[in-house]
């Protein structure tokens, strides 16, 4: 009775063409229930296979794009790319994958999301699956898998983090970068410079009798100082220069590839704006100078710190001989 009834199963013909018709439905209904698009194509391209999901996601009649090529049911892809890609997947007889880091999409679907996104569109990942069919040789089964939600929030996540980094660097009050990253910059810049031969040069600046400003016109009216004194030498500066807050009210500027007459000239320029600029605070005129200490990295200097202490050795003779000037030191 056993042996009768499982030869039933595979050798009548009959049975077997029913299981095969049962197990086609299944397959069917499974893929148009899947929330993955399935599209098959030959191997020259024509689409065999597709499943529910493209229709829900575009407005294609799907039964009328079958048999057709893919690159005239869909325009939008980009056909160059993915012939190489399916081409490969076919003679390779290898899975290819492409994730929405390196193409957002490659269907032009717009996604349901209630969620705002940088694309109209679906972002997308594709895998690519060789399909051997025994009469019809090799097929390729794209799956397009709906990623809009980790799209977005991975991009949301990365801007944070791109933001959080940003502000590790920055001062917040002035906006130019802190000491810490200013003191990392200088590490790198002289590095660079001993190691290629170039100059470098440094310049350290202080407000004049910060200290009276803020008794005579309050911390807020100080900070305001800080922030225009700041952005003004910002303006001053090439892109090259690193600017940051040494501390309190003294800032340091970096300039790479710069020798001393350069370095000389430029604090010239910076003191003299300082000096010639029309600062207001509860509309009474604010006097604001700074004293500025300049030095170039010679042979003698074995670390960057006494780049520093040169640069602020010259801060101090700049403010000993009178302030609102240049000074200078060599080592
Ligand atoms: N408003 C404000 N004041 C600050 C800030 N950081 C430091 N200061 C003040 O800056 C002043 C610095 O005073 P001093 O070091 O005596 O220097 P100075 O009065 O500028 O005198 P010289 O440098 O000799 O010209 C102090 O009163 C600090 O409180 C800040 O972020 N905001």
């Amino acid at each position: 009775m056993g042996k009768s009834s499982s030869l039933s199963a595979s050798n009548n013909p009959t049975k077997r063409a029913v299981n095969e018709q049962v197990i086609k439905q299944i397959n069917d209904q499974v893929a148009n229930q899947l929330n993955t698009g399935i599209l098959v194509v030959d191997n020259e391209f024509n689409i065999v296979v597709c499943n529910r999901f493209l229709k829900v996601h575009t407005d294609k009649d799907i039964n009328k794009i079958i048999g057709h090529n893919i690159f005239l049911a869909f325009p939008e892809l980009p056909e160059v790319w993915l012939t190489r890609k399916l081409n490969g997947c076919m003679q390779l007889n290898t899975p290819g994958f492409c994730s929405w880091e390196q193409r957002h999409h490659l269907f032009e679907l717009p996604h349901t999301r209630p969620i705002s996104t940088d694309s109209e569109f679906m972002a997308q990942n594709c895998t690519f699956l060789p399909i051997n069919t025994d009469e019809n040789g090799i097929h390729v089964c794209i799956l397009i898998e709906d990623v809009t939600d980790v799209c977005h929030y991975q991009t949301k996540l990365q801007k944070t983090l791109d933001d959080l980094a940003l502000m590790s660097r920055i001062d917040g009050l002035t906006q130019v970068y802190n000491r810490k990253h200013w003191q990392e910059s200088l590490q790198q810049e002289y590095a660079k410079a001993r190691r290629y031969n170039k100059s470098l040069s440094l310049i350290m600046l202080d407000l004049d009798y910060f200290k009276l400003l803020n008794d005579n016109f309050g911390h807020q009216c100080g900070d305001m100082v800080l922030i225009e004194v700041s952005a003004l030498i910002s303006s001053l500066l090439r892109v090259e220069d690193i600017f940051g807050r040494y501390g309190g009210e003294e800032f340091a500027i970096i300039l790479p590839e710069t020798n001393i007459n350069g370095a000389l000239e430029l604090a010239q320029r910076v003191c003299k704006n300082v000096a010639a600029a029309a600062l207001t605070y509860n509309e009474q005129t604010l006097n604001v100078t700074i004293s500025l200490g300049v030095a170039e990295l010679s042979k003698h200097e074995t670390n960057y710190e006494e780049l520093i202490t040169l640069a602020d050795k010259a801060l101090y003779q700049a403010k000993h001989d009178g302030r609102n000037q240049v000074s200078s030191l060599t080592a």
